[in-house]
């Protein structure tokens, strides 16, 4: 037993069955898919939690008998400072945190304010004298070691994200499988992490050293909480880096897990900080003198203001932002799979996904077939409990944003798109559901270019249909976006999906697949989604820096 959990959970009868990974399998995306579950969200199945409870009482007390939606609360404190959870020093204003899936509040958090940010970024620097000062090999084993917990307490923590972010438990157990398999990437690279020697005339030399940035900061939107978190930290601390990291104010919960598991696994206290809150707190820490570094994932608008305030410190940055991505539909391709493509690039996580391919273009032959299929498909979507074994929609993140997606839908209606299926709220039969924040995904025929929903990222299940007749047509309004998160084609003709993805203005391409994301691949966007790259060797780029050292082996040369 190794901590005090966070969760105070109240006792039920009816836990939900858990299920896990076989020990050691690799990773879901390659696994093969059981009872028709995306290979990329298939886990093996285990019996009951019954059969995990002795491990689960042991890494989380509390949390393991009950963790049903509707029972928890929480009530340790979620900043995390110099290895332990601390109240913020200067904790101002209080953010209501919701469950999704009921709309019941789990916990108020005090915002951090600059007292509480200095103090986090003054742990990190600490530890990074420290941490930076150990050998690649020695990281590669601490991470190795935070990968191997976050691997066996994947289910509390998947159960963590569920119930604060509403996606179902089968996308949060895909979402912690990608953060240490990140993490696990990462410890890989760090032992091999090095300069180069230069030979230059009479016997001088010159070599290069790949050294740390210092404090980096990490701030996160809501969507994938702790895979955000470890798609940050991967890297940095790889580096030598330390971190101070900022969740959204909305999914606050599931990171301090991430800070402890670091400790247990044995960085140096201090090395990876929390601080929790929203406007304000980002702006302390993106503004904090000794900051080296900030790399942001959110909307664009913010992205722009944390660009203006990195210039301001000449701070590099690394933007991960929104998008509006084309999916096209070619006529030869094999329907059935391009249907299961348009739908994994659509719902995921209710849709709200950054590098969702909304903008789905089916050639003109085939537009009927598909969007009935598409249709037929999206209807039979199980919405609800996001913690039941079969549900595969569960809630958007808040009220305030379930009605901006609605708002979008009406918008759309009044612009000439047709509602071909769904875009209204769903009310669960169980009564604790009933102020949860579901809705029907939807399919929007009908569709023109500079329609808003065409155009405008949704970040909800709204899939829009627009045809097209050329490929030279498609391509062209593919890109006449200012987004380019992501992009993918589908196609039976190899050529011409490879020439289609390279005239795609997107960071992310898929061919004939969409939204798989394996941690060896870099991430990140064209345009206004951002630059910089999360995951792959460059990432190591954006958390170092070179330094080139000239020797001189003979006597100085002088002209004065
Ligand atoms: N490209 C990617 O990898 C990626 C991944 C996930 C989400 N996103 C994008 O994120 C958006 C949804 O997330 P969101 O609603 O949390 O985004 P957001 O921009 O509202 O907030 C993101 C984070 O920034 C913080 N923040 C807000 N204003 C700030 C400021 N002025 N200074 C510093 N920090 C500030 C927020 O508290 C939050 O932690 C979507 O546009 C989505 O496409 C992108
Ligand atoms: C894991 N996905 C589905 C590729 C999402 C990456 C993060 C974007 O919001």
């Amino acid at each position: 037993v190794q901590q005090d959990c966070l969760e105070e959970v109240a006792r039920r009868d009816s836990a939900p069955a858990i299920t896990c990974p076989k020990p050691g399998s690799r990773r879901c995306l390659s696994a093969a898919a059981p009872d028709g579950i995306p290979p990329m969200l298939a886990q093996s199945r285990l019996p009951s939690l019954l059969l995990l409870l002795p491990r689960l009482r042991a890494v989380a007390p509390g949390l393991a008998m009950s963790s049903a939606t509707g029972t928890v609360t929480v009530q340790q404190p979620l900043n995390y400072r110099a290895g332990a959870r601390v109240q913020p020093a200067d904790g101002g204003q209080l953010e209501e945190v919701f469950e999704p899936a009921t709309g019941r509040v789990l916990c108020k958090v005090p915002c951090s304010g600059e007292k509480e940010v200095d103090l986090a970024v003054q742990s990190a620097k600490a530890a990074f004298k420290i941490w930076s000062q150990m050998s690649g090999m020695e990281r590669c084993r601490v991470m190795l070691e935070a990968a191997r917990i976050i691997r066996e307490q994947k289910e509390e923590i998947a159960i963590m994200e569920t119930i604060n972010n509403g996606k179902s438990i089968l996308e949060a157990r895909a979402d912690i499988d990608t953060s240490w398999q990140c993490l696990e990437y990462y410890a890989g690279l760090a032992g091999s992490l090095a300069g180069e020697h230069v030979q230059l005339p009479g016997g001088c030399f010159g070599y290069t050293r790949r050294e740390p940035l210092g404090v980096c900061v990490g701030i996160g939107a809501w969507n994938y909480p702790f895979q955000i978190a470890c798609w940050k930290a991967g890297p940095a601390l790889a580096c030598g880096n330390a971190m101070v990291f900022k969740p959204s104010p909305f999914t606050p919960i599931s990171v301090v897990r991430l800070a402890e598991i670091f400790t247990e696994a044995g960085v140096p206290k201090g090395l990876f900080n929390v601080v929790q809150g929203g406007v304000a707190t980002g702006q302390f820490l993106c503004q904090h003198p000794d900051v080296a570094k900030i790399s942001f994932t959110g909307s664009v608008p913010t992205g722009m203001k944390i660009m203006e305030m990195a210039a301001k410190g000449i701070k590099p940055v690394t933007l991960e932002l929104g998008g509006k991505s084309p999916l096209i539909i070619f006529s030869d391709s094999d329907l059935e799979n391009a249907v299961k493509g348009a739908l994994m690039a659509n719902y995921l996580t209710q849709g709200q996904v950054c590098c969702n391919g909304t903008r789905v273009f089916v050639e003109r032959k085939i537009l009927d077939t598909f969007t009935k299929e598409v249709v037929k498909r999206t209807q039979k979507i199980k919405i609800g409990d996001p913690l039941l074994e079969d549900t595969r929609m569960g809630a958007l993140i808040n009220r305030p944003h379930l009605n901006r997606v609605q708002g979008f839908i009406k918008q759309a209606k009044e612009q000439g798109a047709e509602v071909l299926c769904g875009g209204d709220l769903y009310v669960p039969d169980d009564p604790k559901l009933k102020n949860g924040y579901y809705m029907r995904p939807c399919v929007l025929g009908n569709c023109k270019d500079d329609m808003t929903c065409v155009k405008e990222e949704i970040f909800g299940p709204v899939m829009a249909i627009l045809p097209f007749d050329t490929e030279e047509e498609v391509v062209e309004r593919a890109n006449a976006t200012k987004f380019g998160l992501a992009g993918g084609v589908f196609t039976r003709d190899i050529q011409k999906a490879h020439r289609v993805v390279a005239a795609l203005k997107a960071g992310m391409c898929f061919i004939n697949s969409y939204n798989a994301s394996p941690v060896e691949l870099p991430f990140g966007g064209y345009k206004h989604s951002g630059f910089g790259r999360e995951n792959g060797r460059v990432a190591i780029e954006y958390y170092s820096q070179l330094k080139t050292v000239c020797v001189e082996m003979g006597d100085v040369e002088c002209v004065f």
